[in-house]
């Protein structure tokens, strides 16, 4: 925009100045502010484009949630997922970034806060060799000794795998989208909201597309500024990564911690148990919440089925307890493959009934 002038009367001196648009006391363009006429002219260049007019939708790759989402993650949303510790959290939103990446072209980040990135590369591989194997493939455990093993005359990862189920195979799909997928290490010391906003610009410029984006996990975002609560802190946080969501026009899904305090076995854990729970709720677009089978099916399924109460261990209850976009309130249950670090893709609706603390101790 060009320099504008313009002219004011100051009522102190009785007269008219001159402002020079472009000095810095002139209001600025805020890009953020558009007419109608502007959105519609964009919509159609997109449609004339070829493009979406509307926003993407990412599949997360999980049949049923998919379906209750009507489509998937979508671009511009703030996903946060919560649930007890070990209950597989991790797992299932590198499943939804490695889906997020296997369909189409765009990049993917991983901010990992907890693992390194030889560790995610583990579970992916496990990941890969589960989609064409299934339950018989290679476990986390033997890629594990694989990697540890020393002496092997292996010249590359895949000779390396050639003597496991599905893992020389595994090496190969993720050579498919490997430049696109960036693992970075981040640490709870520096890895704060500026540097993450510049990670997922410098891919979103690499590639020439904005990446789909995984924070794991929002507490550890550090925040400048001591004496800041934990409440403000993670208000900072999530407002931020909302703002990264649409401002690059991708799903930020970040993995959220819970109160310590909720952190019961036989209790069902809801979104007002998540740390930083009231800005959390009210800033994120989606939010899922894991739980253990187990721990939240009505007494009456475990008396009369003992043996159901084995089954219910290998699943989780999966809650969208938030859903701005659509249906909420919805209960899927997912199976556990966590020896080959992953979930069974495919999904229920609950049958049974839930409830949200354990009344006998067994
Ligand atoms: N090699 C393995 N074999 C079997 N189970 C494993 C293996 N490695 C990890 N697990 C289990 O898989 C489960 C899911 O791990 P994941 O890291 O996804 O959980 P999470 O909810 O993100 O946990 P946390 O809150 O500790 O970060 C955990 O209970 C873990 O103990």
């Amino acid at each position: 925009m060009g320099a504008m002038t313009a002219t004011v009367s100051t009522a102190d001196q009785g007269g008219l100045v001159v402002v020079d648009g472009s000095s810095p006391s002139a209001p600025a363009h805020d890009p953020r502010l558009k007419s109608l006429t502007t959105v519609l002219a964009d919509t159609t260049a997109k449609i004339q484009q070829g493009r979406s007019a509307g926003a993407r939708v990412w599949p997360t790759g999980f049949d049923a949630l998919d379906t209750a989402l009507a489509g998937g993650l979508r671009s511009g949303e703030l996903i946060l997922m919560g649930g007890p510790q070990g209950l597989g959290k991790t797992t299932m939103a590198l499943q939804m970034l490695r889906r997020a990446i296997v369909t189409g072209t765009r990049p993917a980040i991983f901010f990992s806060y907890e693992h390194d990135a030889h560790a995610v590369l583990e579970r992916l591989i496990a990941i890969e060799a589960a989609d064409l194997g299934g339950s018989e493939a290679l476990t986390l455990n033997t890629i594990r000794q694989v990697f540890e093993s020393r002496h092997t005359r292996a010249t590359s990862l895949e000779e390396q795998f050639a003597n496991t189920r599905g893992g020389a195979h595994a090496v190969r799909a993720l050579a498919r989208y490997s430049d696109r997928l960036h693992i970075h290490a981040s640490s709870g010391m520096h890895t704060g909201i500026d540097q993450i906003r510049a990670a997922v610009q410098a891919v979103a410029e690499e590639h020439g597309q904005a990446p789909f984006v995984l924070v794991d996990y929002l507490q550890k975002v550090p925040v400048p500024g001591a004496g800041l609560g934990d409440e403000e802190r993670i208000t900072h946080v999530v407002e931020q990564l909302k703002d990264i969501a649409l401002t690059v026009e991708s799903p930020v899904l970040a993995i959220v911690a819970a109160e310590k305090a909720s952190l019961v076995a036989g209790k069902r854990m809801r979104v007002h148990d998540l740390r930083g729970s009231s800005a959390l709720a009210y800033e994120a677009d989606v939010v899922f919440i894991l739980n253990d089978k187990y721990d939240i099916v009505a007494r009456h399924h475990l008396m009369y089925h003992l043996d159901m109460a084995e089954r219910f261990r290998q699943w989780v209850v999966l809650t969208i307890e938030k859903n701005r976009g659509g249906i909420d309130k919805v209960e899927l249950e997912f199976q556990k493959r966590f020896e080959q670090g992953r979930f069974e893709r495919e999904g229920r609706i609950v049958q049974e009934q839930l409830i949200e603390e354990r009344i006998f101790v067994d």
